[in-house]
């Protein structure tokens, strides 16, 4: 179980009651297709972007459920931005579907707030200014949250942007980020140039906005060994398309790292999904998606950790990715 996980244990999201308040699909909706369930916080369906003639993103079919913290991990030029933009409405997929609760993006009623990558916080700008301008854009800004917030972090309101830290000016972009009261926040990379401690305590203060509020975000970044423990689902995104899309713990335990003599190996691989295979002399070690050691006494065997779990997928582009979560309610 994740420390900070937000939402009900793995497997109960379809029974979940709507939370108060959540901007979700009303139940009286004609149109809704999750009458009195709660509906994923994004699912895409066949999603694929084009910019010119290159493809971005190619047939990317998943969910989320509401309530998580999912982490979006991938190479650079992976699609992550281009997945986190349709989610938000601000790009229109070229093929396929986005839904954000249940209701096309861009069309949601949810409050989304988003991120972008590099904090784009106007440096010219003191921290009350920033604070203004967003209470004049948002209906349901929380003034005093937002100050709370930055008088825990001990930054000063009179304090010019552009003369804080990289930490601090995250930190200030995340609190105009959750003064906004969004459903869903989206945040690109919002570790990126902050260093160890800087993003140890970005990620400390998001958990914690997550377990006031129950909100769903999504987010990327490349440091995946700080998002375990923090994040609670994982969405691996490689050369425009979605290799992984599972519950953190369920990936935890579905994934065993298993060591032997080389020759047992292929006998092995017959047997079980491998998603990696290295070979020393005579031993190979291999990454397999099994749940429980082999019965072989040859063969030892120890949990993976998520980031060798992720650099395995991240090897092997053409393997075929984790099952998908068929969150699609039965019609
Ligand atoms: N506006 C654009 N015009 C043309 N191509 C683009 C545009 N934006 C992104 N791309 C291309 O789409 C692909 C995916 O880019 P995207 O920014 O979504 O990847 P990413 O995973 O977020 O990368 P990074 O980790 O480097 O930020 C890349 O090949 C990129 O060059």
């Amino acid at each position: 179980m994740s420390l900070f996980r937000s939402g009900p244990p793995s497997g109960e999201e379809d029974d979940a009651p709507f939370p108060a308040g959540t901007g979700l699909p009303a139940e009286h909706d004609p149109h809704d297709p999750w009458p009195g369930r709660r509906a994923p916080a994004l699912e895409t369906t066949g999603l694929g972007r084009r910019y010119r003639g290159a493809w971005a993103l190619r047939d990317c079919s998943l969910a989320v459920p509401a309530g998580r913290v999912a982490a979006v991990v991938g190479p650079n030029g992976a699609g992550k931005t281009t997945l986190l933009r349709t989610a938000v409405g601000l790009l229109a997929p070229t093929t396929g579907q986005v839904r954000v609760f249940g209701r096309p993006a861009g069309e949601s009623p949810a409050g989304i707030a988003f991120l972008a990558q590099g904090k784009p916080l106007y440096p010219g700008f003191r921290v009350r200014e920033m604070l203004r301008f967003g209470r004049g854009l948002n209906p349901r800004w929380d003034e005093e949250a937002a100050r709370r917030r930055l008088a825990g972090l001990g930054i000063p309101l009179e304090r010019r942007v552009g003369s804080l830290s990289g930490g601090q000016r995250t930190q200030v972009a995340l609190t105009l980020a959750l003064a906004k009261q969004p459903d869903l926040l989206v945040l690109d990379e919002p570790l990126a140039d902050l260093d160890p401690l800087a993003r140890h305590d970005v990620m400390r203060s998001l958990m914690e906005a997550v377990a006031e509020t129950g909100l769903s975000v999504l987010l990327s970044s490349h440091v995946v060994s700080e998002l375990e423990g923090a994040c609670d689902w994982l969405l691996v995104v490689n050369g425009g398309r979605v290799q992984v899309s599972g519950d953190i713990d369920d990936l935890l335990t579905g994934h065993r790292v298993l060591t032997g003599p080389a020759e047992a190996a292929d006998a092995l691989a017959a047997r079980l999904p491998v998603i990696s295979r290295e070979e020393t002399g005579r031993q190979a070690t291999l990454l397999v998606r099994a749940a429980a050691s082999p019965p072989d006494p040859r063969w030892s065997s120890r949990p993976a950790p998520l980031e060798e779990i992720v650099l395995a997928y991240l090897r092997s582009p053409g393997l075929s990715s984790l099952p998908r979560p068929s969150l699609t309610p039965a019609r």
